[in-house]
C-alpha cells in the first residue's frame, strides 16, 4: 500500500522508538488541568481551556517556566499524578514509542506541601498501568530545579533515598542562564555515588561551556537540548568522538525562541557532525505537540531519508539507560522494522 504522505515521514512516524526527554509535567493538557482543578476543588487563573492555551504565548524559558509552575498546581493527589501518566503513555503508545525516561520535578510539588512519595506512588501506578494497557516501559528521572539552591538539592535528595529503587537516574532543569552546572557539584557526585545515571539540561539557552560543566564537573553521558553546541567545533568533535548523546526537543526550541524557525534549527549541523541525536517532546502540552509531531516538523524543514530515520531510532534506543542486552534488542527490532524498506542510499524501496 502506498501511503499518501512522504514516505520517509511515514517510516519516522511508525518506527519503533524511544523518548527520552519529556518532562511529565509539561504533559498536562489544559483539559485535564482543568478537570483536575475541579476535581480538588482549586480554581486556575484562566476562564476556561481556551484561555489558557491562549497564555502558551512564551517570549523565552522563563516566560513558559512561570505557567508551567502554576498550572502545576492542580496536581495534589496520587491519582492525580498516575492519570496524568496515564495520559501521556496514550500519546506516547500512539506515536509508537515503546520505552521512554520522563523527568518529574519533585520540588515543584514538595514545596507545595505535596508529599514525595505521593507523587512517586501516583507517577508509579500510572507507569504500571501503562504498561499493561500499552505495553510501553517507562522509567522516572528525578530533576533537581536548578533555580534553587544546592541545599535544597540535597534535602530532595535525602527525601528520595528511600525510594531509589523505583528512581533510575537524575537530572537537571529550570532556568539556566545564570544557574550553570558548577552550582551542583556535589549534589551530582553524591547521585552518582549511588549508582545511578545522571543527565543535565545544558546549551538550550546556556553557553556551549555549560554542556562542558555538565560533561567534566557532573559526569554527564547525555545532554538534554546540548543545541548550542553547534557553536564550539571543538565541542561537537568531542560529542562526536565519545558518543555523548543529546536529547534534542525541536519544537520546543521554536515555542521558546532559541531559533526563529525550524530551517534555523542546528539539528542539521549536530547530526553531520556525527554527534548521537534523539529527538523529543519536552513539553508537549505546552509546545504544540508530542513526538511524532516534532518529526512532521523536523521532516517538513529538512526532508531527512529513511536512513536519517532509522539512525535517529536507533540513537533513542541507544542513548537510554536501560541494558546492553536490553538496547541491543531494541537496536535489532529497529534493524528488522526497517529491513526491506530501504535501499542502500536511504531510499524506500517499496510500500
Ligand atoms: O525545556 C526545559 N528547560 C529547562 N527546564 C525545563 N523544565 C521543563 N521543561 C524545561
Ligand atoms: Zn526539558
Amino acid at each position: 500500500m502506498t501511503p499518501a504522505i512522504d514516505p520517509a515521514l511515514h517510516l519516522a512516524l511508525t518506527m519503533p522508538k524511544a523518548e527520552l526527554h519529556v518532562h511529565i509535567e509539561g504533559t498536562l493538557e489544559p483539559e485535564l488541568a482543568f478537570a483536575l482543578a475541579q476535581r480538588n476543588g482549586i480554581s486556575l487563573p484562566y476562564a476556561d481551556q481556551a484561555a489558557l492555551a491562549a497564555a502558551y504565548n512564551f517570549d523565552s524559558l522563563q516566560s513558559f517556566l512561570d505557567l508551567y509552575y502554576a498550572c502545576a498546581d492542580v496536581l495534589r493527589t496520587a491519582d492525580d499524578f498516575r492519570d496524568l501518566m496515564l495520559a501521556y503513555l496514550e500519546r506516547a503508545a500512539a506515536d509508537h514509542i515503546i520505552h521512554t525516561e520522563i523527568f518529574f520535578d519533585p520540588q515543584t510539588h514538595t514545596a507545595r506541601g505535596i508529599p514525595f512519595a505521593t507523587v512517586l506512588d501516583g507517577l508509579e501506578d500510572g507507569l504500571k498501568q501503562g504498561r499493561a494497557r500499552w505495553g510501553i516501559s517507562g522509567r522516572l528521572i528525578l530533576c533537581f530545579l536548578r533555580h534553587l539552591s544546592e541545599e535544597d538539592a540535597l534535602a530532595t535528595l535525602a527525601e528520595a533515598e528511600p525510594h531509589l529503587a523505583r528512581i533510575d537516574g537524575f537530572g537537571l532543569d529550570s532556568s539556566e542562564q545564570g544557574n550553570p552546572p558548577s552550582k551542583f557539584q556535589h549534589l551530582f557526585a553524591r547521585c552518582r555515588a549511588l549508582g545511578k545515571p545522571v543527565v543535565a539540561h545544558a546549551g538550550e539557552e546556556g553557553p556551549p561551556d555549560y554542556i562542558i560543566q555538565a560533561l567534566d564537573l557532573l559526569g554527564v553521558k547525555r545532554i538534554d537540548h546540548g543545541v548550542r553546541a553547534s557553536e564550539d567545533p571543538a565541542l561537537l568533535a568531542r560529542l562526536a568522538a565519545d558518543g555523548v548523546a543529546l536529547t534534542v526537543c525541536p519544537l520546543s526550541n521554536l515555542k521558546l525562541r532559541v531559533f526563529p524557525d525550524m530551517h534555523a534549527h542546528t539539528l542539521g549541523q549536530l547530526l553531520a557532525a556525527g554527534v548521537k541525536v534523539t529527538l523529543n517532546s519536552d513539553d508537549p502540552a505546552y509546545f504544540g505537540g508530542y513526538l511524532n509531531d516534532n518529526i512532521r516538523a523536523v521532516q517538513a524543514a529538512f526532508q531527512f531519508d529513511a536512513a536519517t530515520w532509522k539512525q535517529l531510532a536507533k540513537n533513542s534506543f541507544e542513548a537510554s539507560f536501560a541494558s546492553k542486552a536490553k538496547k541491543a534488542g531494541w537496536v535489532e527490532r529497529v534493524e528488522v522494522w526497517f529491513g526491506g524498506r530501504e535501499g542502500h542510499d536511504g531510499q524506500i524501496l517499496c510500500q
